[in-house]
């Protein structure tokens, strides 16, 4: 397979528009939800992951590797790699957009290895929008925003309706995260606009 960068977004494609009420740059994130693999506190094995907003729209997500990451002794295991860049593409779209989406296709490219007690910082940026689909990508630089970059992903976000959550999920955990956003109603989603 060729290393050479393939076209970005793959179909032609429009700016993204962020939402009117999108949390602006240096706005810390929440978390969405507290059982996140990615970002929730209630879960111990978890990557959490915390972001923040950045300028022209960009979220920044740190990740700390821990001995709960590994996948050779001391390195991070390359499909938790892929779950923390998940994890930030999946903040940047849900956050700047304020509509849900899934992860329809994620490529990743590890670069350099990622060893237990190093911290990835992930700069996410939006690409694209065409129709429902959403092109995002983003780059992992090992221990400093400007260090070396050991990791990249390029992934499509499909937007969806609240239905796909209750359908195919759990309805109860899809309340817990709803009476959550009604405490806050300023973070409440468009659904269907
Ligand atoms: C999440 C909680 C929400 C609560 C809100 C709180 C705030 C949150 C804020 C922020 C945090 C978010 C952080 C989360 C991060 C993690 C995200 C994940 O890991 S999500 C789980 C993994 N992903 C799945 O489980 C999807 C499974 N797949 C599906 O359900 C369907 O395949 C789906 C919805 C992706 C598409 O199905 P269709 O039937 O709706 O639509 P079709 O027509 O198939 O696709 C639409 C367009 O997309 C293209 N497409 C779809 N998949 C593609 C692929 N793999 N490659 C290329 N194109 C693809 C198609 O070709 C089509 O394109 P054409 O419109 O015709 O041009």
């Amino acid at each position: 397979m060729s290393r050479t960068a393939q076209p970005w977004p793959p179909v032609p494609a429009e700016p993204v528009i962020a939402h009117p009420q999108a949390p602006a740059p240096g706005e810390k994130l929440p978390m969405h939800y507290a059982e996140c693999f990615g970002c929730g506190d209630e879960l111990d094995g978890g990557l959490h992951m915390r972001s923040t907003v950045g300028e022209g729209q960009t979220v920044r997500a740190q990740f700390t590797v821990t001995d709960a990451h590994q996948g050779a002794p001391g390195l991070a295991h390359g499909g938790l790699l892929a779950c923390a860049f998940d994890e930030a593409l999946g903040s940047i779209v849900g956050n700047l957009l304020r509509r849900p989406a899934v992860t329809g296709r994620l490529e990743t490219d590890f670069r350099r290895p990622v060893p237990v007690g190093s911290t990835l910082f992930i700069i996410a940026r939006l690409d694209g929008m065409a129709g429902r689909k959403i092109y995002v990508s983003a780059d992992g630089h090992l221990d400093a925003e400007d260090g070396p970059i050991a990791v990249q992903a390029r992934s499509l976000f499909v937007l969806v309706d609240f239905d796909h959550f209750t359908t195919h999920g759990h309805p109860q955990s899809m309340e817990k995260i709803m009476e959550a956003r009604r405490r806050k109603p300023d973070r409440d989603w468009d659904i269907n606009p």
